[in-house]
């Protein structure tokens, strides 16, 4: 038998808790048949430490090959590597050195929430896009990940494939769409699960997904983070290796107070990320029928406003103002962020871009 064939029996041994194939979990390597005797020799790399289905998988997997090729198999069980182990330190290089194609890390933040961060990248990364730039968005907002409803990618079951630089190390394959590939932790959490989530399982789960997806080479890595500035950001913010952030706020008095605790939390001197702008978003509200009427329900728009005066006080630049128009909602309601559209409302957004990019 050849080793596809022998590939191709192995794909019907499960792994039962985790539904998937031993050969499609990357459990299957070094893989031999031994020329005499025709007996199949494989290590068997657990995904986990102390697997309890080990055993289980590992019986079917020979029963299998004893079946096909009336020679008892030599399976070799490997555990995965300890976390503090040499091999592993190299690995966790390797990944880093990956994200060397990635030209900017940018998070997007904002004191308090329900301001409209999430709205705010997505279309921001759409816009960059537009603009002929290579885009990523990782949403690292573990309290409501919004990114794949807004980018119109729910259902997106993500892969894993094999490098392609030799390392054979496997990477997360994210989500496309309007020119941005998309990376959640909404892919692999329900809802509800993420509230009881700590801060350090946040972390890793952050960690491994800006290392092990496969971005390939990017001009922009937007950052969609939890709202808010506590423990849980300064662990994310200083663990990250940002180039940059964007803070997002209405012209809200109380949301301008966070915005305050937002920039003092990048300047914290152990974090130290450089704060590339502020946009205002819910600027004024628009009517649809009547589109060149403006209401400043949030705020006064003397001398440019509030959001434009505390980011000259605290020495920010101000990258655009986003109105408050039902077209933004509608479009991360239906998955189609308005920025992807021919419109002065997804110029609004081009214009931020385009900002942001004269401000790196
Ligand atoms: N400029 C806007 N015009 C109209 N609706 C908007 C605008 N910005 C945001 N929204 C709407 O406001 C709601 C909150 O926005 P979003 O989810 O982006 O906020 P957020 O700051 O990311 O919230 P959180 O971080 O708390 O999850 C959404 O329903 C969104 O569609």
């Amino acid at each position: 038998m050849t080793k596809d064939e022998i590939l191709e029996l192995l794909k019907g041994v499960k792994h039962p808790e985790q539904d998937k194939d031993i050969v499609s979990l990357g459990m299957v390597e070094n893989l031999t048949i031994d020329a005499d005797t025709g007996a199949v020799r494989f290590t068997m790399k657990l995904t986990k430490p102390r697997d309890p289905m080990a055993g289980s998988v590992r019986r079917a997997a020979e029963a299998v090959l004893r079946e096909a090729t009336g020679v008892p198999p030599v399976i070799v069980v490997a555990e995965p590597l300890p976390p503090d182990s040499k091999a592993a330190k190299q690995q966790t290089m390797r990944e880093k050195s990956r994200l060397n194609e990635i030209g900017q890390v940018i998070a997007v933040a904002s004191g308090k929430g329900g301001v409209g961060k999430s709205t705010v990248t997505a279309n921001l990364a759409v816009a960059l896009a537009a603009e002929g730039y290579k885009v990523g968005v990782l949403d690292a907002d573990i309290y409501g990940p919004s990114m794949p409803k807004m980018f119109g990618v729910e259902d997106y079951k993500p892969v894993a494939e094999i490098a392609e630089d030799g390392s054979d190390l496997e990477y997360i394959v994210p989500a496309e769409a309007y020119g941005v590939k998309v990376m959640s932790i909404g892919f692999f959490i329900s809802g509800s699960d993420a509230l009881v989530w700590r801060g350090p399982m946040a972390t890793n789960a952050l960690r491994q997904l800006l290392h092990q997806t496969a971005w390939g080479e990017l001009d922009f890595l937007l950052i969609d983070l939890p709202p808010g500035t506590g423990d849980l950001h300064l662990t994310i913010v200083s663990e990250l290796k940002l180039s940059g952030a964007v803070i997002v706020s209405t012209p809200q008095e109380v949301a301008l107070l966070d915005v305050v605790r937002g920039i003092a939390m990048f300047r914290n001197e152990h974090v130290n990320v450089p704060i590339r702008g502020i946009v205002e978003n819910m600027a004024w509200f628009t009517p649809a029928e009547l589109p060149d009427n403006r209401y400043f329900i949030f705020g006064p728009a003397d001398e440019g406003g509030r959001v434009a005066a505390l980011a000259t006080e605290q020495g920010v630049p101000l990258l655009g103002s986003i109105p408050l128009v039902q077209a933004i909602a509608e479009g991360g309601d239906t998955g189609k962020p308005i920025a992807a559209r021919d419109s002065l409302t997804g110029e609004a957004f081009r214009t931020v871009a385009r900002a942001l990019v004269g401000k790196l």
